[in-house]
């Protein structure tokens, strides 16, 4: 059993990363990979809060694919992937927005709300929060239509400020309207990624199923522990496609000022406070060039 004289090193160790953090937004986003079971999604939800208490101000993005999936067979809809992106048809995306706001955000709020009156849930759609632009998957290097998939032109970050100003945790859904109203489905890395640089947060923290990046994936011992931007934008056209828009979402992060990113396991109970609050870090830490 660990001493109460070992605790006690254990948290002193947070002590500089507490001074530092103090009143940094901090992206999280949660993918549906990661939330694998009730007991993982409770330490999630206590992370956050913890950070909360901790003097940081996390933003939840959250995400669902296996979720929409589940729903979307359910209702005997069909739906492909291309080029990491699900091809999305007016009814898909009826389906894909009821999955995200109304069941994925709905349960993380709640999780989060066990511990006091903390989380609010909104979506792309509320306040002008995220503006979408129809986007194409791009498959052996030619432009392909994926119907309703959109990526983010505008971040109007005021609703969400208005809620962590209040003390409170946003927690964000990533359906968006384009400039016609028309909602859209965003890949909820690359909706992440946008609203890191939109709020100027301090660091993105993308939590999934795998250790991290993997210079030669599957080859679990080229596990890459921190790369620059540069370097990460070399590597990304020989990526698979599950780790492409989480590292474009970091690239595009760095790139937009925000200093860190981050990708993490997220099936390690607490894999979030150890990533914010010890020395090591955890996972795959992304670089601005100039950093
Ligand atoms: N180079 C790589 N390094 C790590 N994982 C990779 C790599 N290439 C592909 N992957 C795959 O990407 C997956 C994570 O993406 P995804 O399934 O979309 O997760 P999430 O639901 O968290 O967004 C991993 O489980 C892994 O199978
Ligand atoms: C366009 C597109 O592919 N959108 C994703 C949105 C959810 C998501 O990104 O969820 P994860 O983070 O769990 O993968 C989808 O429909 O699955």
């Amino acid at each position: 059993m660990t001493s109460p004289w070992a605790k006690a090193e254990i948290l002193i160790e947070a002590l500089p990363w507490l001074q530092r953090l103090r009143g940094a937004i901090v992206v999280v986003k949660y993918g549906g990979n990661a939330m694998v079971d009730d007991e993982l999604k409770r330490a999630f939800a206590q992370d956050v809060v913890f950070l909360k208490l901790a003097g940081l101000h996390p933003v939840v993005v959250h995400g669902g694919g296996p979720q929409i999936a589940a729903m979307l067979d359910k209702l005997g809809i069909e739906s492909e992937f291309r080029g990491g992106l699900r091809v999305t048809t007016p009814e898909a995306m009826d389906v894909v927005r009821m999955v995200l706001v109304g069941q994925v955000q709905r349960e993380l709020v709640g999780l989060i709300n066990e511990h006091g009156p903390y989380a609010v849930g909104l979506s792309g759609e509320d306040a002008h929060l995220l503006t979408a632009v129809r986007r194409r998957a791009v498959v052996d290097g030619e432009p392909v239509d994926i119907g309703l998939v959109g990526d983010i032109v505008e971040v109007n970050p005021d609703a969400v400020l208005d809620i962590v100003r209040a003390g409170r945790i946003p927690v964000v859904s990533t359906v968006a309207p384009d400039a016609d109203g028309v909602v859209h489905n965003v890949n909820a890395d690359t909706a992440a990624g946008a609203v890191a640089v939109g709020l100027r947060a301090r660091k993105l923290v993308v939590l999934t199923d795998v250790e991290g990046l993997y210079a030669d994936w599957p080859d679990r011992s080229s596990l890459v522990h921190r790369i620059r931007a540069a370097e990460l934008e070399e590597l990304l056209p020989e990526l698979d496609s599950g780790m492409v828009p989480k590292m474009e979402a970091c690239l595009r992060a760095v790139r937009g000022g925000v200093p860190e990113a981050h990708v993490i396991d997220g099936r390690l109970a607490h894999s979030l406070l150890l990533e914010v609050f010890t020395s090591e870090g955890v996972g795959t830490m992304v670089l601005g060039d100039e950093a």
